[in-house]
């Protein structure tokens, strides 16, 4: 049987960062320099490494940014009040606090202290009900925005299939149900959301025609969950020990792609897919952000 063809997220990202430099320049003659603020606390290498991919990309599109580094032990009123002089400048269009945050910061607070048209991330409340409103002058969260765009420049519809999504965080699984449910192009799709205290999980799989994997759990979905010809999309990233590898330890997905290559239709690589799209969104974002500013209010 034929293989699996790649959603190529590393190649539409790119495309994405491509129209969104060419918005940049169109607001720069209109005398707005986009900027984006990333707020990172603590030492956590994986944040340190994504924020750094960010900024290298925020760069090169010409958006402006800058990083914010907390102590660990910074106190919630610190982070606040960091917020709320950001919220105040009106140089900077977006927003970023990297998560996850130390145990005695809340991530809720937190977003709701985040102005919503500088909400990059779409994690306030605001944005995440306008959202499930179907609004438009608002922020969806950048994940499920890489995942629907990514099936949107590939052509693959999704009106009327069956979509299932393992996992229901607050910032994958349950906005990119509600973004598939919308009355709309590459959405209008029959939802199915799955967890962990799900019955019949691998049965669920079995049925979708688009199964998006976004659960941490490496490898987790194998070709028993899988329909011949379903697309599928791998979010989740885990860290595996990898004696062979430098560093110790490799990425590795929720999907194991070697096996799922051969009966799927659409596949996305892990990495290479799903987390190159999420910065893309981010950025772009960003730039609505700053078209927002120009006077359109919420
Ligand atoms: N406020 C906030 N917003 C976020 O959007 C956010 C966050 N916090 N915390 C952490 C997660 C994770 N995340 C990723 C983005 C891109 C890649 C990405 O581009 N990964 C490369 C591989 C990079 C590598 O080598 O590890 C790829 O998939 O090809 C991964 C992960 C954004 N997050």
């Amino acid at each position: 049987m034929e293989e699996a063809q790649l959603l190529d997220g590393r190649l539409v990202a790119e495309e994405i960062h491509k129209e969104t430099r060419e918005a940049v320049q169109r607001l720069r003659r209109k005398g707005i320099l986009p900027c984006v603020v990333f707020i990172r606390v603590g030492n956590h290498p994986p944040s340190e490494l994504y924020v750094r991919m960010k900024q290298k990309k925020a760069q090169e599109v010409g958006i402006q940014s800058e990083v914010i580094a907390l102590p660990e032990d910074v106190t919630q009123q610190e982070v606040l009040e960091s917020l709320d002089r950001l919220n105040q400048d009106p140089s900077i269009h977006g927003i970023l606090v990297q998560l996850p945050l130390p145990k005695h910061l809340s991530e809720k607070k937190i977003a709701l202290a985040i102005d919503p048209r500088k909400d990059i991330d779409g994690f306030h409340p605001l944005n995440l009900g306008k959202m499930l409103l179907g609004e438009k002058d608002c922020f969806y969260p950048c994940t499920p925005l890489g995942i629907q765009e990514l099936l949107k420049r590939y052509q693959i519809e999704t009106e009327g299939k069956e979509v299932v999504i393992l996992g229901r965080s607050n910032i994958v699984g349950k906005p990119l149900a509600a973004l598939f449910l919308q009355k709309s192009k590459y959405a209008n799709a029959t939802v199915t959301v799955v967890h962990s205290l799900s019955q019949n999980i691998k049965e669920h799989c079995q049925k979708a025609d688009i199964l998006v994997a976004a659960l941490g759990k490496a490898h987790f979905v194998t070709k028993d969950f899988v329909k011949p010809k379903a697309v599928v999309v791998d979010v989740g990233v885990s860290r595996i020990a990898d004696p062979s590898s430098p560093q110790g330890f490799k990425i590795a997905g929720d999907v194991d792609f070697a096996e799922i290559k051969k009966i799927a239709s659409w596949i996305t690589p892990n990495p290479g897919g799903v987390g190159p799209m999420t910065i893309a969104m981010l950025l772009a974002n960003t730039v609505k952000a700053a078209e927002l500013s120009l006077g359109h209010p919420f």
